[in-house]
């Protein structure tokens, strides 16, 4: 633990669970928070733009990236490329802020590695059936697809005790506020150590 730095969030879990809307409702209600832009090798959708909702980057320059080791971390999730600039995150928790970052669970997994002081939240949806609804009614995939996404999501369930919270995303706004909790709690946790360092210090 170093004292004068940032806390590294994470927010991930399944697919459909809505990390994306949660992440833009906590915009709102968290301004205080970092939050990391991802690149990616997608395609920019209408009303998205460059460096606000991700880097938009082609499969070469993205490739290119991973080789300077840029990234954090990267994922393929549906055949495009998603990863986290390094630099930004590392430069905004060595000064002190609190950074954010919404990503899918490989990626959480690899961020756990480098950071496995980082705060780890799992969002996980109320029951596989209203994930499935979700899923369903975001509209964006085949009955096929939504069935692997089902599979998958069974499995990324499992690795839920790699985090250090789940909240589950029952509202969005009950959401944002346990998150916010975390994150108030987490702070306390980090103030009472540096007390007690200090404390110590004077003693010895
Ligand atoms: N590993 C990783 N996953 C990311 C990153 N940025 C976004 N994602 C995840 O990629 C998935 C797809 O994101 P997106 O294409 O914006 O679509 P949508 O969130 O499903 O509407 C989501 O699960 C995001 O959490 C990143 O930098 N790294
Ligand atoms: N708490 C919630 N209650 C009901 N629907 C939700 C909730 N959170 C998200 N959704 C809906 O679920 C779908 C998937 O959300 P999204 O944010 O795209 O998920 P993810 O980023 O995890 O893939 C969207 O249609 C979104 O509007």
């Amino acid at each position: 633990m170093e004292f004068d730095k940032g806390l590294l969030i994470v927010l991930s879990g399944p697919s459909g669970v809505g990390k994306g809307t949660v992440c833009a409702a906590l915009r709102n209600f968290m301004p205080e928070l970092v939050y990391s832009v991802s690149a990616t090798t997608r395609n920019k959708r209408e009303g998205e733009r460059e460096g606000i909702n991700y880097f938009f980057k082609t499969k070469d320059e993205f490739e290119q990236m991973i080789e300077q080791d840029q990234l954090l971390e990267w994922a393929e999730y549906v055949d495009n490329y998603y990863g986290t600039p390094r630099g930004f995150v590392e430069a905004t928790i060595d000064q002190g802020k609190d950074i954010i970052l919404e990503i899918e669970v490989q990626g959480a997994l690899q961020v756990k590695q480098k950071f496995p002081h980082g705060i780890f939240i799992f969002l996980a949806p109320p029951d596989l059936e209203e994930l499935r609804n979700r899923i369903v009614g975001r509209g964006t995939e085949t009955e096929e697809t939504i069935n692997n996404r089902m599979d998958v999501a069974k499995e990324e369930i499992e690795l839920m005790d790699n985090y250090n919270y789940v909240v589950v995303n029952d509202q969005v706004a009950h959401a944002c506020e346990s998150i916010r909790a975390i994150v108030t709690a987490e702070h306390l946790k980090k103030e009472r150590q540096i007390a007690k360092y200090r404390k110590w210090l004077r003693e010895v």
